[in-house]
C-alpha cells in the first residue's frame, strides 16, 4: 500500500523527486555516501563521475533495486524510501531497462504492443483472440511512429541495427506513461550517427517527462543535460550547469585522478 502524501520539507521550487542522505553501504565498502539530489520536474538532469563514482548505485537505490542502507526518497512529495520497485514504477518512475526486454523474434510493432497491455496489467494473453489484440495495435503504431521507427514497425527487433533497438526499448518504456524516465547510459555503445538520433529522440520525449540519466558521452550530456550532479568517491563533488560544473577544479580532478587510477 502506497503511504500518504507526506511533503518533504527540505525541497524548494518544482521538485519532482529528491533524495536526502542515501547511502548504501556494501560490506565495509560506502558506495553512495549522503547523496543529496533534486530532480526538477520536466528537466533532463544527468548524473556523471568518473568509473565506480557510484552513479548505477543510485539510479538502483532511486528505482529501489537496492534498499538504500540510510537516507530518505520523495518522490512528488511522496516517501518512497520504502516502496518496492513494482510500486515505484507504478508511480510513474521507471527505468529504462526495467520493462524493455526487447523479444528479438516479434516485430517492431508487436514489441509495443505487449509493453502496452502490460500498462493496462494484462498478462502476455498470448492465447487470446487476434482481434482483442488488435485493440492495441494503433496505439502501437503510434508509438512506434514517435521514436522514429514507423518504416520499421514490422521488422523483427532482432534485426534492428543497436540505434534503433534502443529507440524501441524507449518506446516501450514510454509505453508505461512514466512521468519520470531513468536512463541508463543511453548511448552505449553507439555509433556517433545513432547517438545523434538518440539524443533528438531524448529531446523529444523530455517535453512532457522529466528525465535522469547517467551517461558517460560528456558531449551528449553538456548538450541535453539541463543540470548536472558530479559523483566522485559516492559522493556529490558538484552541481550546476555544464558550463558549471566543467571548471569546478574537483571535477576536472576526479576525471584526470580516476584515469591515471
Ligand atoms: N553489490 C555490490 N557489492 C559491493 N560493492 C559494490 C556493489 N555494487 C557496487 N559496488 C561498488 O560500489 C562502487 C560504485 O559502483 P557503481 O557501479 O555505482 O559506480 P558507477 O559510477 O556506476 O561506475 P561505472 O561508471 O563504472 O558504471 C564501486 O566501487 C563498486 O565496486
Amino acid at each position: 500500500m502506497i503511504e500518504a502524501f507526506e511533503p518533504n520539507p527540505d525541497t524548494k521550487g518544482d521538485i519532482i523527486l529528491s533524495a536526502r542522505d542515501l547511502t548504501k553501504r556494501f560490506a565495509g565498502f560506502v558506495a553512495v555516501n549522503g547523496v543529496n539530489l533534486d530532480i526538477e520536474r520536466g528537466s533532463i538532469h544527468a548524473l556523471i563521475g568518473p568509473n565506480g563514482a557510484g552513479k548505477t548505485t543510485c539510479f538502483n537505490l532511486l528505482t529501489k533495486f537496492l534498499q538504500p542502507s540510510s537516507g530518505t526518497i520523495h518522490f512528488n512529495g511522496r516517501n518512497i524510501t520504502d516502496l518496492p520497485s513494482a510500486d515505484i514504477a507504478r508511480l510513474g518512475v521507471v527505468r529504462s531497462f526495467q520493462i524493455s526486454a526487447v523479444f528479438p523474434r516479434m516485430s517492431v510493432a508487436e514489441n509495443v504492443r505487449i509493453a502496452l497491455q502490460r500498462r493496462r496489467g494484462d498478462s502476455f494473453d498470448f492465447w487470446r483472440a487476434q482481434r482483442v489484440l488488435s485493440d492495441f495495435d494503433d496505439e502501437a503504431l503510434r508509438r512506434v511512429d514517435e521514436v522514429g521507427l514507423s518504416e520499421f514497425s514490422h521488422v523483427m527487433a532482432g534485426d534492428l541495427s543497436y540505434g534503433r533497438k534502443r529507440a524501441l526499448e524507449i518506446a516501450t518504456t514510454l509505453a508505461l506513461e512514466p512521468e519520470m524516465m531513468l536512463l541508463d547510459e543511453p548511448m552505449a555503445g553507439m555509433a556517433q550517427e545513432d547517438v545523434t538520433r538518440i539524443s533528438a529522440l531524448i529531446r523529444t520525449i523530455s517535453a512532457n517527462r522529466t528525465i535522469l540519466m547517467v551517461e558517460h558521452n560528456l558531449s551528449v550530456v553538456a548538450d541535453l543535460s539541463d543540470r548536472i550532479t558530479v559523483l566522485a568517491r559516492g559522493e556529490v563533488l558538484a552541481e550546476g550547469s555544464y558550463d558549471e560544473v566543467s571548471k569546478h577544479p574537483g571535477v576536472v580532478e576526479a576525471y584526470i585522478g580516476a584515469s591515471h587510477e
